[in-house]
């Protein structure tokens, strides 16, 4: 196996007297495909928030990379090399497709979110740059045609690969995909887990992603993590994962 780009050791997390995660430990290697599945209120969403030092955790440790993640801000994650999508879509309806994907560069570089996208940037060298990665980025996802369209004129679908776009142009190493298929009709669930196989082939993203749908996570996931109550009850590979008697028990009776 590879050497592990991220561990979880004993992590725990509460709200109010409500246990979201319960002394969670996984790694996942370099360059594979993990996904965390469970019913709802698993503890999943926590996780990756973790991670990505949205929450802190209450107990436990996180390295990411050989570096223990503790005491974060927000936006640090990014900086680390860490990306994320969202559940619900969080992008910029109102402004274009290019646009939104060079805001996921501002943390890159000395100029604002705004700075960069509405033009009254310091460096003018820096926007052409920001722009070429952002076209780079649309077209290996297939949205080249797409860069000047008003997000809000788009497909949920089209919008969702657009989510993808600004989490990769700024090269993480790690990328967290909050279901990125939900919502979706089978074909563009197709589309999606063809194309974060693809991103995760051909540009080496180590990827974590969270999906309710247990095919998609068998054909696109190396690594399957199953959590229920805040806890881990399995985790290997899709095949061994699928017949285990705990992942059967978790699911069984759970209303999705
Ligand atoms: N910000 C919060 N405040 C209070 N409770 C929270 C918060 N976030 C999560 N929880 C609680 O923590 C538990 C785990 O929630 P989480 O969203 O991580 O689960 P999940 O597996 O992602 O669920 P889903 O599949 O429904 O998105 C749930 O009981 C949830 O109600």
């Amino acid at each position: 196996m590879a050497p592990p780009l991220l561990t979880l050791d004993g992590v725990s997390l509460s709200f109010a007297g409500v246990t979201a995660l319960n002394a969670l430990s996984f790694q996942v290697a370099e360059g594979e495909i993990c996904a965390l599945i469970g019913p709802n209120g698993a503890g999943k969403s926590s996780a990756l928030n973790i991670v990505n030092g949205v929450y802190r955790a209450d107990r436990g440790e996180i390295r990411f990379d050989g570096v223990a993640l503790a005491a974060r801000r927000p936006g640090d994650a990014a900086r680390l090399g860490i990306g994320r999508t969202f559940q619900h879509n969080a992008l910029f309806h109102r402004l274009t497709v290019i646009e939104n994907v060079m805001a996921g560069l501002s943390r890159k570089g000395g100029t604002s979110f705004f700075e960069s996208v509405f033009r009254f940037g310091r460096d003018a060298a820096e926007r052409r740059r920001f722009r070429a990665r952002a076209e780079e980025v649309l077209a290996f996802l297939g949205l080249a045609k797409e860069a000047d369209r008003v997000v809000s004129t788009l497909s949920y679908g089209t919008q969702k690969r657009v989510d993808l776009a600004r989490a990769l142009v700024a090269e993480p190493k790690l990328l967290l995909l909050d279901e990125p298929m939900a919502g979706m009709n089978a074909e563009e669930k197709q589309a999606m887990a063809r194309v974060t196989a693809e991103v995760n082939r051909q540009l080496g993203t180590t990827i974590v992603l969270i999906e309710h749908d247990v095919g998609i996570v068998l054909g696109l996931a190396h690594h399957v993590v199953v959590l229920d109550y805040g806890r881990k009850v399995a985790d290997g590979r899709p095949d061994e994962v699928r017949d285990d008697p705990a992942v059967i028990e978790a699911y069984l009776g759970t209303v999705h």
